[in-house]
């Protein structure tokens, strides 16, 4: 049958099975790197198959460990698999699948935060933001102790259309502790509503795909784990500056269970807080007593455009930060030199009210 001759084509050849392989090499899972490995390549079938068709794809795996999410998508037909490895105890064995998939994994020997995406794979499958996504998708079972950090990086550069997008709206299938998870798929009035989902919500179109329960992982760990599928938007929900839209909700989700005044406030001077919160709030037509987690996103847009034209309007705004000053305050506390805390850190003169930072 030509389909099964074509899939014969790109399957890998028998090699030993990832738990021989990580008897073979004697690999221990290490805390330190989050290491935790899926061994059941029916599970890993699974998690590739939410990234969509991978045939003749470019793909970037993160961690691959052992290798059997590698495995899985080189078996989907991905024509260049880039995958970045921190562990070097785990590079003999993907040695072993490149030399099995010849041309099509390349092996990179590093960690994902500082590795250079942007220059990993061809110019030539790159497809304009406007456009539907490139043909590169970035996939992994990430470890636990990077996600967040990594996911945040990942999301600025979605917006500054910079290292994985630089191709185009680049895809993302991407585990996560399951609370991860949950807090990035979150929707408005949901409990687990907070920075993350906005950032998320606002880049990208953000789909829950399934649950992978703990003792499915070896070593099992102590939470379930949520694969997430992630589309950056043609365009943000939000449109300005990543560095503005991340400050004003991180401000807002700062006291997440009391009004969303208490939050946006913070990110005024003391001496003018209450006059710009008002004028921010009604500007953007917002009730200040909802709760940070029932703001749905048009409202939260609307609360960064007031703070934006705020911020155009008075320049040094921008500048001002409630957790330096407080930082500043008590540091002064500690070496006993009485300071205001709305002085200016650079010069240690007070601010003037109409010169708040
Ligand atoms: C949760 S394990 C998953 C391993 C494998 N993909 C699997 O599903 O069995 C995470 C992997 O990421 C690797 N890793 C941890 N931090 C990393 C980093 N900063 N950059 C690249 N790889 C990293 C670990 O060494 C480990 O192989």
């Amino acid at each position: 049958m030509a389909a099964s001759g074509k899939l014969a084509s790109f399957r890998l050849p028998p090699l030993p099975t990832v738990s021989e392989l990580v008897k073979l090499y004697k690999l221990r899972a290490e805390k330190q790197l989050s290491q935790n490995f899926l061994l059941d390549l029916r599970l890993t079938d699974k998690i590739v198959r939410q990234a969509g068709n991978l045939k003749d794809a470019y793909v970037c795996e993160v961690g691959p460990g052992p290798g059997g999410l590698t495995r899985s998508i080189l078996n989907a037909g991905a024509a260049d698999l880039l995958v970045v490895e921190k562990d070097s105890r785990f590079i003999p064995g993907l040695k072993l699948l490149s030399e099995a998939a010849p041309g099509r994994l390349r092996i990179v020997h590093g960690d994902i935060l500082t590795y250079r995406m942007d220059r990993g794979f061809p110019d030539n499958i790159s497809k304009p933001w406007q456009e539907d996504p490139p043909n590169l998708h970035i996939i992994g079972n990430l470890p636990f102790n990077v996600s967040t950090p990594l996911m945040i990086k990942w999301l600025e550069n979605i917006a500054n259309r910079t290292g994985p997008f630089v191709y185009g709206r680049t895809r993302l299938t991407l585990t996560f502790q399951k609370e991860v998870a949950e807090r990035l798929t979150a929707s408005t009035g949901s409990k687990q509503r907070s920075r993350l989902s906005i950032m998320a919500q606002c880049l990208c179109t953000v789909h829950s795909c399934f649950t992978i329960p703990g003792r499915a992982f070896v070593p099992k760990p102590e939470v379930d784990v949520g694969v997430v599928h992630f589309t950056p938007l043609i365009q943000p929900q939000i449109q300005q500056p990543f560095k503005l839209v991340e400050k004003v909700v991180r401000n807002i989700f700062q006291f997440r269970r009391k009004h969303c005044y208490k939050g946006l406030e913070k990110l005024f001077p003391e001496a003018r807080r209450g006059e710009l919160t008002q004028k921010m709030m009604q500007e953007a037509d917002v009730d200040p007593i909802l709760r940070p987690t029932e703001l749905s996103i048009p409202q939260i847009r609307a609360l960064v455009d007031a703070y934006a034209s705020l911020c155009t309007h008075e320049p040094g705004l921008a500048n001002y930060e409630y957790r330096e000053q407080l930082r500043l305050k008590h540091l002064a506390k500690q070496r006993g030199t009485p300071t205001d805390i709305f002085s200016d850190p650079t010069t240690g003169t007070p601010a003037s009210p109409q010169q708040p930072c």
